[in-house]
This record gives structure tokens, C-alpha cells and sequence, in this order.
């Protein structure tokens, strides 16, 4: 007998209907508002997603038998929405890195913390020191908290362990994590995320071992979708960059760039775009250039506004790229240097106040936007038959006010594949 969840009268249910591509321009404003909408979620898989008129004649279409196994959940007062997607996180790591923050409140730089051995190989080292199921232990905490901010979907990024071994280690927790948490998972090998100490002053070298050494490994044990490089001044720069990324994609991974966060004019979306990346994430500092290539290419931009704004920095030019035509979606960056959050919410909240994205925008931008950029389309971002009955009720009369109540939680209610997960804004079980 099938398992049936009524999801029923939301005061306004955004469907935001997928197919097509990711949503570009004018049409990151489509939400596909139902008042008084209702969704019911057979077996984990949306059934049907419209007006509460015609979900009552579709349940009047069930037998009797299967109506005693239904979950009635009353969504009035509150808007429905897919379940939330985090495409760009770093979210598997030991240790955290307060101090830092301290030290560029008094003027250091990002990339000079660095090169002086901190940043990301400070966590490098705290993470090779780590156990494997210290890492899934401290990760599934973020992974609930991720739940409990309407999050049903996260891509996580390797590249804390810099060495064949360690970068595995920190890809197999990835992948428990995916099997043994209601969140789905979605790996990213990112390798290429510093070189580590002991190939400093030969990156070239470095840059060998994760082509000859770490791809063949990650991609004969099915271990990555994607493959991602930190393609920065000082970091790996674009010939590096784009050796990794054919040697990826001769391997069958998709891609994903760290493009044009710091150095202006480095070319990183151009680079992307010529490699059909599917995304670009960043972007704070991408040039006209790069922005026409990323329009032409379909590459989508993935924007950090909390990024930007822990690191005090002008965030990236969403309304230009959005002018131009280039499909935006927003993540968390969720690491510990640069974005210690796992509140997309708040995150969708930055890009209104500092990029003016709009609600509809915004929301476009963490759902059907999120799923083409995590390559999951076909299956979540939006509430249409056949999709994951992945759904998230936030206390609001409408969307606007998911952003207009600012650093507030409006979760109530998190349902993954038919099951409800977080009710009251409460984790269950
Ligand atoms: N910029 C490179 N990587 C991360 C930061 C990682 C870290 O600082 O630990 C980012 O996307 O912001
Ligand atoms: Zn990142």
C-alpha cells in the first residue's frame, strides 16, 4: 500500500516548475504562486503539486484502503516551496578558525594568511589529523542544521586534505554522509584547493598528482560528480587550472570553478565558460568580458553573498549578471574560513540587502537555479509530479517575507522524499 502525505492549503505554494534550462533574466521572477496550493507525495515522489480544489478530487480518486494511510499536514499560513538546495559548500572539516576572523578585523588579508601557512591549510592540517568518522561525526551536525534551514539538498567539496589519501578520506565521509543522513549529498573533488606544503615553491608538481595521482583514484572509485579548482592569484593559476579540468572531464566529472573571487582580471569565467563548466561560483571580482562569456556558454553563477560579507568584502555583480542574461544561483560556501554558516536563509537574505536580488529572484536562485548547477534537475527544485517530494513550510503569509524578516528562521515544517524530518521548527526523532 502506498504511502500518501497531504500537503495541504499552504497560503501560497511556489512551484517554480523546472524543464527548459536554468532560469536566466526575466524569468528568475517565475515562481508559479498557487494560492491555497497543496502537494501529495506518494512513496517519497511528488503525486501531485496544484490548487487545493483539485488536490481534493485527486484524493477522491484513491481507494479507501490507501486513504487510511495518509498524512494530512495543515500548511495554512505558511508558504510551500521545494526543499532548499546549498550548491557550493565545503561543509566536511575538522577544527575552525576563529582567529582568523580577529586577524582580519585588524587588516590581514585573505590570501596573506595563506601564504603564511593559515587559511585553508590550517584546516588542511587539522582535517589530515582527523579520523574519518570524526569527520562524518562533526559534518552530520551541519547536515541537521542544514534541515532545520529548510535544506534538503547540499554539495560538499573535498580539498582539506591535499593528499591522495587524505583527500579520499575526506570523499568517503562525504559519501557516508550521503548514505546515512536525510540530506542528499553531492560530491565535489577539489584537490586543487592550495598546494600543500610540501610541494610549496613546485605547484607544477602538485598539479601532477592530482592529474596522474588523484583524478584516475576519485573517478575509478566513483567518489566525485564534479571537479573544482580554487583558479586564483597565488593559488592555482589558469594554465594549472585548465590542465586539471580537461584531465577531469576526459574522466567524466562535470565541472565547477572557484572564478574571480580575489584578483581582478584573472579570467577565471572566462576560463569557465570555455571549459562548459557548469558553474562559475564567486565572481566578485569577474570583468565584462567574463561576464558576456558566462551568458554565452550558459555557465551558471554561483554567488556567496555571506562570503563576501565575512570577508568584508563588495560582493559579486548579480544584477549585471543577471542583466546579461547569466542564470544565478546562491550558496552558503559553508567552510571554516570564509562562511562559517549553514543558513541558507541568512545567505538569501545578503543577496537581496547587498547584491538587490529580489525575493523571487533569490528564491528561483536556491531551488530549480541550485539543481541545474548540482546537475539534480530532472529530480528536485521544484514541486512537479514525478520530482522528490522534497518540501519546506516556512512561517509566512508570503514569500516576500522570507526576506523581509532578516537573520530569522521561518522554518516550520522540512519534508525529505514524503517524510516529515523537522516539524515545529524542531528536528524529528
Ligand atoms: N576560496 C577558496 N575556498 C573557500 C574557502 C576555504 C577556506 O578558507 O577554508 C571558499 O570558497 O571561500
Ligand atoms: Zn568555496
Amino acid at each position: 500500500m502506498a504511502k500518501l502525505t497531504y500537503i495541504k492549503q499552504a497560503s501560497q505554494l511556489l512551484c517554480m516548475d523546472g524543464g527548459r534550462g536554468p532560469r536566466k533574466g526575466r524569468e528568475m521572477s517565475r515562481l508559479g504562486v498557487i494560492a491555497d496550493g497543496s502537494v501529495i507525495i506518494e512513496d517519497g515522489v511528488i503525486a501531485f503539486c496544484g490548487s487545493d480544489t483539485l488536490a481534493e478530487l485527486f484524493m477522491g480518486s484513491i481507494s479507501k484502503e490507501a486513504l487510511e494511510k495518509v498524512e494530512v499536514i495543515d500548511a495554512r499560513g505558511m508558504v510551500a516551496a521545494p526543499g532548499l538546495i546549498d550548491s557550493h559548500t565545503h561543509a566536511v572539516y575538522a577544527g575552525s578558525r576563529e582567529n582568523e576572523l580577529e586577524m582580519r578585523l585588524h587588516g590581514a588579508k585573505y590570501l596573506d594568511i595563506l601564504k603564511q601557512g593559515g587559511g585553508i591549510l590550517s584546516t588542511a592540517r587539522q582535517t589530515r589529523a582527523a579520523a574519518e568518522e570524526a569527520l562524518v561525526t562533526e559534518a552530520k551536525s551541519r547536515l541537521d542544521r542544514y534541515l532545520l534551514h529548510g535544506v534538503t539538498t547540499v554539495e560538499v567539496k573535498s580539498g582539506y586534505g591535499l593528499t591522495v589519501e587524505d583527500e579520499l578520506k575526506q570523499l568517503r565521509a562525504i559519501r557516508s554522509l550521503d548514505r546515512n543522513h536525510h540530506v542528499d549529498v553531492i560530491s565535489t573533488f577539489m584537490g586543487a584547493h592550495a598546494i600543500p606544503p610540501e610541494y610549496a615553491g613546485r605547484p607544477d608538481d602538485y598539479v601532477k598528482l592530482v592529474i596522474e595521482e588523484m583524478l584516475p583514484t576519485v573517478a575509478s572509485l566513483g567518489l566525485a560528480e564534479f571537479c573544482d579548482v580554487f583558479c586564483e592569484q597565488g593559488v592555482f593559476d589558469i594554465s594549472q587550472t585548465a590542465r586539471i579540468q580537461e584531465a577531469a572531464t576526459a574522466l567524466g566529472l562535470k565541472l565547477k570553478l572557484h572564478a574571480d573571487e580575489i584578483a581582478e582580471g584573472f579570467g577565471g569565467a572566462e576560463l569557465a565558460a570555455a571549459l562548459r563548466s557548469v558553474s562559475a561560483d564567486h565572481l566578485l571580482k569577474v570583468s565584462h568580458t567574463g561576464i558576456e562569456a558566462l551568458a554565452s556558454s550558459g555557465t551558471i553563477a554561483v554567488l556567496l553573498p555571506g562570503t563576501a560579507l565575512f570577508l568584508m568584502e563588495t560582493p559579486a555583480p548579480a544584477r549585471a549578471l543577471i542583466e546579461a542574461g547569466v542564470p544565478v544561483a546562491l550558496a552558503t560556501d559553508c567552510n571554516p574560513g570564509t562562511s562559517p554558516t549553514c543558513s541558507l536563509p541568512f545567505v538569501m537574505n545578503a543577496a537581496c540587502l547587498t547584491m538587490r536580488m529580489t525575493p523571487a529572484e533569490v528564491l528561483t536562485a536556491c531551488t530549480i537555479n541550485a539543481a541545474y548547477a548540482v546537475g539534480r534537475a530532472s529530480s528536485i527544485g521544484s514541486l512537479e509530479a514525478g520530482k522528490k517530494g522534497d518540501v519546506v513550510l516556512f512561517k509566512a503569509d508570503n514569500y516576500k517575507q522570507l526576506q523581509y524578516y532578516y537573520g530569522m528562521n521561518l522554518v516550520d515544517t522540512v519534508i525529505k522524499n514524503g517524510e516529515v524530518v523537522v516539524k515545529g521548527g524542531m528536528l524529528v526523532g
